[in-house]
C-alpha cells in the first residue's frame, strides 16, 4: 500500500454557518484525491451534512473520555458528531496551551480508541532553525507525540515549521525534503507500516505553490489554514495534488 494522498483544511477559529458554503463547493467537486476539512467544533454537525465524500475532523480533543473538564471535547464526542479524524499538537496548541509531546500522545491514543484518524503536527521554530536543531526537533517530536498504536490506518503527519505558519514564507524544496525522509526514514524503523504513513506539509500552502511541494518526496499532501477557508483556493491545491 502507498501512502494515500491527502488535502487537509484546518479552519482553525474561523467559521459560521454561513461558511459551510465553501464546504458545499468542494464536496461538489471532481477531487481526485482524499480531502478533510476541519472545522471548528461547533460546525462539525452540520458540516457532515453538508460534506458529501469530504471527511470532517475536529482541530483538538482531551485525551479522557469523559469528566470535570469545562470547555473540552473528548475524542468520543467528535467521533458521536460525525467526525472521522482529528487534528493533535498543532503549534497553536503547543504554543498557547503548552501541549507537550507526552500529552499529544496520550490524546492520540484517546482518538484511536474512539476510531478517529489522527492528524499529529510537529515543526520547528525559527530560532531552532537558525539554531541547526531542526531535525533534533523533528526527531523528539515524532518519538514523543506518536503512540505505540499508531498505524498507517490510523495516523497521518504533518510537518509545519512554526515560522511558516500563516507568514506567507515557506522552506525551500531541499529544507522540506530533508525533513519529510527524515520523519518516513523514523516511522519505517519504529513502524512496520511506517512506509504506508501519509505525511503532509503544512505552512503558507497557496495555489501558487502547492504543485511544486507537491512534487517533493514523501510529500504525500498539506495541511491548509488560510487557503482552506475558501473553495476558490482550496480547489486549485486539491487539483494539484490530485495531479502530483
Ligand atoms: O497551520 C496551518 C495548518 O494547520 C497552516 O496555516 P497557513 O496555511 O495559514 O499558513
Amino acid at each position: 500500500m502507498a501512502p494515500k494522498k491527502l488535502a487537509a483544511g484546518n479552519w482553525k477559529m474561523n467559521g459560521l454557518t454561513a461558511s459551510l458554503a465553501e464546504l458545499d463547493a468542494i464536496a461538489a467537486r471532481e477531487n481526485g484525491c482524499d480531502v478533510l476539512i476541519c472545522p471548528p467544533a461547533t460546525l462539525i454537525t452540520a458540516a457532515v451534512a453538508h460534506s458529501g465524500e469530504v471527511a470532517i475532523g475536529g482541530q483538538d480533543c482531551h485525551a479522557a473520555e469523559s469528566g470535570a473538564h469545562t470547555g473540552d471535547v473528548s475524542a468520543a464526542m467528535l467521533r458521536d458528531a460525525g467526525a472521522s479524524h482529528v487534528i493533535l499538537g498543532h503549534s497553536e496548541r503547543r504554543t498557547d496551551h503548552g501541549e507537550t509531546d507526552g500529552q499529544v500522545a496520550q490524546k492520540a491514543i484517546a482518538a484511536h480508541e474512539a476510531g478517529l484518524v489522527t492528524v499529529i503536527c510537529i515543526g520547528e521554530t525559527e530560532a531552532q532553525r537558525d539554531g541547526g536543531q531542526t531535525l533534533d526537533v523533528i526527531a523528539t517530536q515524532l518519538a514523543g507525540s506518536v503512540p505505540d498504536c499508531a498505524t498507517a490506518a490510523n495516523t497521518v503527519i504533518a510537518y509545519e515549521p512554526v515560522w511558516a505558519i500563516g507568514t506567507g514564507r515557506t522552506p525551500t524544496n531541499d529544507q522540506i525534503a530533508e525533513v519529510h525522509a527524515l520523519i518516513r526514514e523514523t516511522l519505517a524503523a519504529r513502524f512496520s507500516d511506517g512506509n504506508d504513513v501519509t505525511l503532509l506539509y503544512g505552512g503558507s500552502v497557496k495555489p501558487g505553490n502547492a504543485g511544486e511541494i507537491f512534487d517533493i518526496p514523501h510529500v504525500n499532501g498539506a495541511l491548509v489554514g488560510g487557503a482552506s477557508l475558501k473553495a476558490g483556493d482550496f480547489g486549485p491545491i486539491i487539483d494539484a495534488l490530485a495531479a502530483a
